[in-house]
C-alpha cells in the first residue's frame, strides 16, 4: 500500500533570530513549510512534498539540503535563474509574542506560477491526498498569479485531493481589508478543511465570536472547520455542527510564539490523515504547539520534539 501524501505550497525563507547569547542564528522557515515539517515529525509515514520557487543562490542550496534533513521532498520545487530566496527576522517581546521583518519582495517563491507554467511540470505530479496552503502562499503572488493559483488548487481538488487552508492573515501583504477578504473567500471556496484563528476573523471581518465565524465559513462551503480561539481554546465544527471544544492549556513558558499556528496545523492534518478523530487531532495539535512556543524559532530541534512526541503519544 502506498503512503499517504501531503503537498504544502508556499514560501520557505532564511530565518534570522537573536539567541540567548545575543548572537544571530539562522534557520529556514515559512508557514506552510513549518506545518509540513511538523506533520512529518508527527506521522513519519506521510510522504511530505513542498512546492515552491527557490533560486540558485547559496541560501537556496542550503535550504533544500535542510528540507532533505527533515524528510521533506523537494522534487516539485522549481528553481529560478533570476530570483533568490527571501529572508525574515524574528523579534520577540518579553511575553514571547513575535513580530517579523521581511526581505522577500520578488523572492523566487513569488514567481511560483510562472515557474510551474514555464517548466510544464504540473502534468508530471502524482496524486496528493492532501494539499495545504495559506493566506501567505496567496499573498506573496501578483494579482493575476493569485487567480492562477486558485485555479491550480481547483484542478488538484477536481482530481481528488483534499484541500486544507489556514488564513494566516498578514495585513502588510494586502492593499487593504477588502483585498484580503476577496482572496480569503476565494480560498475558503476551494477548501475542505480550514483552520482560522479568531484573531484573523476579528481583524479582517470584525467577527467577535465563534458563531459568526461558523456561519461565514458555512456560507463558503467549508466542511471541516477548526477555530483557534486563543485562551478560549479550540472549537471544531463539521458541516456547521459543533464537534468539540478543547480548552487551552498554557505552556510553562512562552518564549517565542513563531509557528504556534503552523505546528498546530501540521500536527492536526497529520492526525487527520492517520484517521484520528477531530477531537484527538486537536488535542495532539495543541500539545505540539504548546511545546513549540517554548522554543526560539519556527522549527524546534528534532531531538527535543521527538522526546516530547513519544511522551505525549504514550500518555494518550
Ligand atoms: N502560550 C501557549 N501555550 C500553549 N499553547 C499555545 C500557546 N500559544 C499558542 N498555543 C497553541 O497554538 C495554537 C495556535 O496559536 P495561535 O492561534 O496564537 O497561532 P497563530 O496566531 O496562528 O500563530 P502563527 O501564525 O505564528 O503560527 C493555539 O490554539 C494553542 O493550541
Ligand atoms: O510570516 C511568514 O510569511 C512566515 O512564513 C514566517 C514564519 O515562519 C511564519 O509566519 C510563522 O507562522
Amino acid at each position: 500500500m502506498r503512503n499517504p501524501s501531503l503537498l504544502a505550497i508556499g514560501e520557505c525563507m532564511v530565518e534570522l533570530s537573536v539567541n540567548s547569547q545575543n548572537s544571530l542564528q539562522h534557520s529556514f522557515a515559512g508557514d506552510t513549510y513549518n506545518s509540513l515539517v511538523y506533520a512529518k515529525r508527527w506521522q513519519p509515514e506521510i510522504d511530505c512534498f513542498f512546492l515552491s520557487g527557490i533560486g540558485q543562490d547559496m541560501f537556496s542550496s542550503m535550504m533544500t539540503k535542510h528540507w532533505q534533513k527533515h524528510g521533506i521532498h523537494s522534487q516539485f520545487t522549481l528553481s529560478s535563474p533570476e530570483h533568490n530566496v527571501g529572508i525574515y527576522a524574528i523579534k520577540n517581546d518579553p511575553n514571547g509574542e513575535r513580530q517579523f521583518d521581511y526581505w522577500r519582495k520578488n523572492s523566487a517563491a513569488t514567481q511560483l506560477m510562472s515557474l510551474i507554467e514555464q517548466s510544464d511540470s504540473e502534468s508530471t505530479w502524482p496524486h496528493f491526498d492532501l494539499v495545504y496552503f495559506s493566506g501567505i502562499s496567496l499573498g506573496i503572488l501578483a494579482e493575476d498569479d493569485k487567480s492562477r493559483f486558485i485555479d491550480l488548487i481547483k484542478r488538484l481538488r477536481s482530481k481528488g485531493s483534499k484541500i486544507a487552508f489556514d488564513p494566516n492573515y498578514r495585513p502588510k501583504m494586502w492593499t487593504g481589508k477588502a483585498h484580503a477578504i476577496k482572496w480569503l473567500e476565494a480560498a475558503y471556496g476551494v477548501s475542505d478543511i480550514v483552520l482560522p484563528g479568531t484573531e484573523d476573523h476579528q481583524d479582517l471581518l470584525g467577527h467577535t465570536g465563534v458563531e459568526e465565524i461558523v456561519s461565514y465559513c458555512t456560507k463558503h462551503q467549508v466542511s471541516e472547520l477548526v477555530i483557534k480561539a486563543g485562551k478560549q481554546g479550540v472549537f471544531a465544527f463539521e458541516n456547521a455542527q459543533a464537534v468539540c471544544h478543547v480548552p487551552f492549556t498554557p505552556a510553562k513558558v512562552q518564549r517565542d510564539t513563531t509557528a504556534a499556528g503552523d505546528s498546530f496545523a501540521g500536527v492536526y492534518l497529520a492526525c487527520r490523515m492517520a484517521n484520528k478523530d477531530v477531537q484527538s487531532a486537536i488535542e495532539q495539535a495543541s500539545g505540539a504547539a504548546g511545546l513549540v512556543v517554548q522554543h526560539q524559532g519556527a522549527i524546534v530541534e528534532h531531538s527535543i520534539f521527538d522526546v516530547f512526541r513519544q511522551q505525549f503519544t504514550q500518555a494518550l
